[in-house]
């Protein structure tokens, strides 16, 4: 599978969230009115301050709970294996190898370790860590860690990826160089990418869409497109144009923090 890179207009539609409302234990509402097109080949990113329900909308989407009221609705349904999830912690299995943590979702649907196996090395290879196929979690850093994380959640080739902050304990140097391989995995794995992250630069570096959330109650107040083409290299980031699009990001941001009940 490829990365539809047709204009972002002409993406043909992946899944819709309509008139979403999350409320919790009868009077937290996390999300109200929430409205959000993804469309195949999109790198979205969700961009917002604490607490205006950028997890809750992720976990939503993730089927991990369900809306109060309103829909999710997959173009063409939902079928196994269309997604893939990468959360804050890399919640690997402490006592699998690397190897075993990336086979687990094949595992799970009933594929024995020998029938997946190029599968597993060919996406420990795009994350760098095919030397590492028979460590165990406890021999890596932070960042390979969430290597691992990041290689289990692409193994299957789903065709949507969603992550929630998972570089924000990341030292700057390590969150560079995760960007880099993210966008180098995705390529060649072709999915679509929701993205949940307080930077704005993360944002701008790795997104063609950048969905901008205001809290109390949590929705979509603005939507700014990076129309700035893949490959994305160190040369993006320290052009005129990142930081074009980083300042028209930011302003939004503190737009959405000011933004009234
Ligand atoms: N399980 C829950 N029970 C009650 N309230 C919750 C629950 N999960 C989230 N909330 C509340 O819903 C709102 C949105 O939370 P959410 O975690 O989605 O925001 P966020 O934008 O991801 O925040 P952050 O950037 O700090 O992670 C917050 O007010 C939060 O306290």
């Amino acid at each position: 599978m490829t990365v539809n890179r047709a204009p972002l207009r002409e993406r043909p539609e992946l899944l819709k969230m309509s008139h979403i409302e999350k409320t919790f234990r009868g009077d937290v509402v996390a999300l109200k009115d929430m409205n959000l097109t993804v469309n195949q080949g999109d790198f979205i990113s969700l961009l917002g301050p604490s607490g205006c329900g950028k997890s809750t909308a992720l976990r939503l989407v993730a089927g991990l709970m369900r809306p109060t009221n309103g829909v999710i609705e997959w173009s063409g349904g939902q079928g196994e294996g269309d997604l893939g999830v990468v959360f804050q912690e890399p919640t690997l299995m402490p006592w699998a190898k690397v190897k075993d943590n990336v086979w687990l979702p094949y595992r799970l649907r009933g594929k024995s370790y020998f029938e997946v196996k190029d599968e597993v090395l060919q996406t420990l290879k795009l994350v760098g860590l095919e030397r590492f196929q028979n460590a165990y979690p406890r021999e890596l850093s932070g960042g390979m860690k969430m290597r691992v994380a990041i290689a289990r959640a692409m193994v299957t080739k789903p065709r949507l990826i969603l992550m929630d902050e998972p570089f924000a304990a990341l030292d700057e140097i390590s969150r560079h160089k995760l960007n880099n391989d993210l966008l180098a995995l995705r390529d060649a794995v072709g999915c679509t990418v929701i993205f949940v992250t307080h930077s704005v630069f993360e944002s701008v570096f790795l997104s063609d869409r950048i969905v901008v959330m205001a809290a109390r109650p949590g929705r979509v107040i603005r939507e700014l497109n990076v129309e700035a083409p893949y490959p994305r290299t160190e040369e993006f980031r320290t052009s005129a144009d990142y930081a074009a699009f980083a300042r028209e990001a930011s302003d939004a941001l503190h737009q959405a923090m000011e933004v009234a009940v």
